[in-house]
């Protein structure tokens, strides 16, 4: 699904009014419709009583729209009106009168009103700010907003949480709401999904408001949400007539005294997601304890008992993931080095891997094009230097991944997988696999794929998904605090069975 930036929504109105030869009211229409039905299906009249905050623009004007279904179809309504600016938009008008005219009277807000009382039992429906905030609200709007934080009211947001940048943080991050629910109107925003703004929903929905499919297919997108959807058109299918040279022979380098675990960890993860046959390049000291715990597993080892100093490669691998549990001694770094220099096709870098290149930057030209690096929101730092918000993080590692045509996955609630200035936005996984060597986990599942012939692009994007999913999978019969890295492991199997299941309504639905 396709992430537009709100300059890219105002356009697809734009297109939609004059293509459909409508006005914009009418677009505001359909999505307050949308909006009264969702919560039509849900309280069925209940008695509650529901109070809708609008501000003076089209989010404002949304909401007003939704006050008048909710008045006609019985409901117990009180609306403000924020009254923030003296520029009110046309639309909020015309539906301001509408609303005025079924005898409706709004209570309007100004820096100097009481703030109203708000019960914990009420709904509020937030329609102050939409995509349109362009600056930090009022420091009197900022309360009425810390206010109904404060209520502890179920909060259900029109299109954003108001308050809330689409392409920076927040000024003042007490001044955004704090949104049980928000109902964004036909495609996902970016902010949605990052750690400084994504923080302020708890869950989201898209509602289809009937924006033209010809300019949503067309235009081009910097982000997409990537659901099972875009997963299942990547599956490369094992065929009838295969053996275990159809799906490469994928090498795993890392490891050093204490930390041998961690190349236990991405072998393992590396033949569960399908690679035919996987070698362990190891020090002496990793033999042993692999040999015993993964027997599907080929060993080689290091002339040092207890770090890398030299990687020799009796074959050609098709894939090879690097970085886990290396450590940066001296000798180590020289043979990364080496490695990387007589690499042509691209690898998996990871960890040490990473924290090797970022001390020394002019190693860089030596890594394949097309390689992949995962590195964890530190291991970035050191990659690409420090960041003011999410969204100068996303700018500076677009202009890395492209600078040394790098596929670059920036680890997170959701991942992102950047590519040639393009971001592809993960949705599963949870915070259980925060934990010890999930990472080298994920390495070695997106080393596996790139042997069996995805490309690098698709290995990241595909890996990122199973690995999400495997965790998900596990969390819900563990829960969070348990899940190990080994159990994400375990659960690769039931990720492809899922992965291959057909949609459910609601995936039907996103497609
Ligand atoms: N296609 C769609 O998704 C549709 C969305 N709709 C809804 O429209 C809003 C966007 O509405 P818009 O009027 O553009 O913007 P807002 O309602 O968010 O804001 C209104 C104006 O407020 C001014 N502004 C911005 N920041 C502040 C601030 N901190 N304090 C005071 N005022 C502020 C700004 O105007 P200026 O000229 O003063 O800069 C805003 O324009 C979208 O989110 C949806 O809810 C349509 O209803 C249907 C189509
Ligand atoms: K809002």
């Amino acid at each position: 699904m396709k992430i537009f930036s709100a300059q890219q929504i105002y356009q697809a109105d734009k297109f939609t009014i004059e293509k459909q030869q409508i006005t914009s009211d009418v677009l505001m229409e359909q999505a307050a419709t949308k909006i009264f039905e969702w919560i039509h299906a849900r309280l069925r009249g209940t008695s509650v009583n529901i109070q809708l905050f609008c501000g003076i623009g089209n989010n404002g004007g949304d909401g007003m729209a939704l006050a008048r279904h909710l008045q006609e179809h019985g409901y117990v309504i009180t609306v403000h009106v924020v009254n923030y600016s003296e520029k009110r938009s046309k639309d909020f008008l015309l539906n301001l009168e509408r609303l005025k005219d079924r005898k409706i009277w709004p209570n309007f807000i100004n820096a100097e009103s009481e703030l109203p009382e708000i019960s914990a039992n009420d709904i509020v429906v937030d329609a102050i700010f939409g995509i349109g905030l362009n600056r930090s609200p009022d420091d009197w709007v900022g309360q009425l907003i810390g206010h109904i934080n404060a209520s502890q009211a179920f909060v259900l947001s029109v299109d954003v949480p108001s308050g809330l940048p689409m392409d920076r943080a927040p000024w003042n991050p007490k001044y955004v709401i704090e949104s049980s629910y928000v109902l964004s109107f036909q495609v996902p925003k970016l902010a949605f999904f990052l750690p400084d703004t994504g923080v302020y929903l708890n869950q989201w929905e898209i509602l289809d408001i009937g924006l033209d499919p010809e300019f949503l297919t067309r235009e081009e997108a910097d982000y997409e949400l990537v659901g099972k959807h875009q997963i299942v058109s990547l599956y490369r299918p094992r065929l009838k007539f295969s053996h275990k040279g159809t799906y490469g022979q994928a090498m795993i380098v890392g490891g050093s005294y204490g930390k041998i675990g961690a190349v236990q960890l991405a072998s393992n993860a590396c033949l569960s997601s399908g690679a035919g046959l996987v070698t362990a390049f190891v020090p002496q000291c990793g033999y042993h304890s692999l040999q015993t715990a993964v027997p599907e597993l080929m060993v080689l080892t290091d002339t040092d008992e207890h770090c890398i100093t030299e990687i020799s490669m009796p074959f050609a691998p098709k894939a090879v993931g690097i970085g886990m549990g290396l450590g940066t001694k001296e000798p180590t770094i020289k043979a990364f080095k080496d490695f990387l220099k007589q690499m042509e096709s691209p690898v998996v870098v990871d960890a040490d891997g990473l924290n090797i290149l970022a001390m020394a930057p002019h190693m860089l030209k030596d890594v394949p094009p097309q390689s992949i690096f995962t590195p964890h929101p530190k291991e970035l730092e050191r990659l690409i230097g420090t960041w003011t918000d999410d969204f100068e993080k996303l700018e500076k590692a677009k202009a890395f991944s492209i600078s040394h045509d790098i596929v670059l996955v920036i680890k997170g609630a959701h991942t992102i997988v950047l590519y040639k200035g393009k971001g592809y936005v993960n949705t599963t996984g949870n915070p259980g696999m925060a934990t010890a060597g999930s990472g080298d986990v994920l390495t070695g599942m997106v080393t596996g794929l790139m042997a069996q012939g995805y490309t690098s692009l698709e290995a990241a994007i595909f890996g990122v998904y199973l690995h999400g999913l495997a965790g998900d999978i596990s969390a819900s019969q563990n829960g969070y605090e348990a899940l190990k890295a080994s159990d994400i492991v375990n659960s690769i199997g039931r990720a492809y069975v899922e992965i291959l299941s057909p949609p459910d309504v609601e995936e039907k639905e996103q497609e």
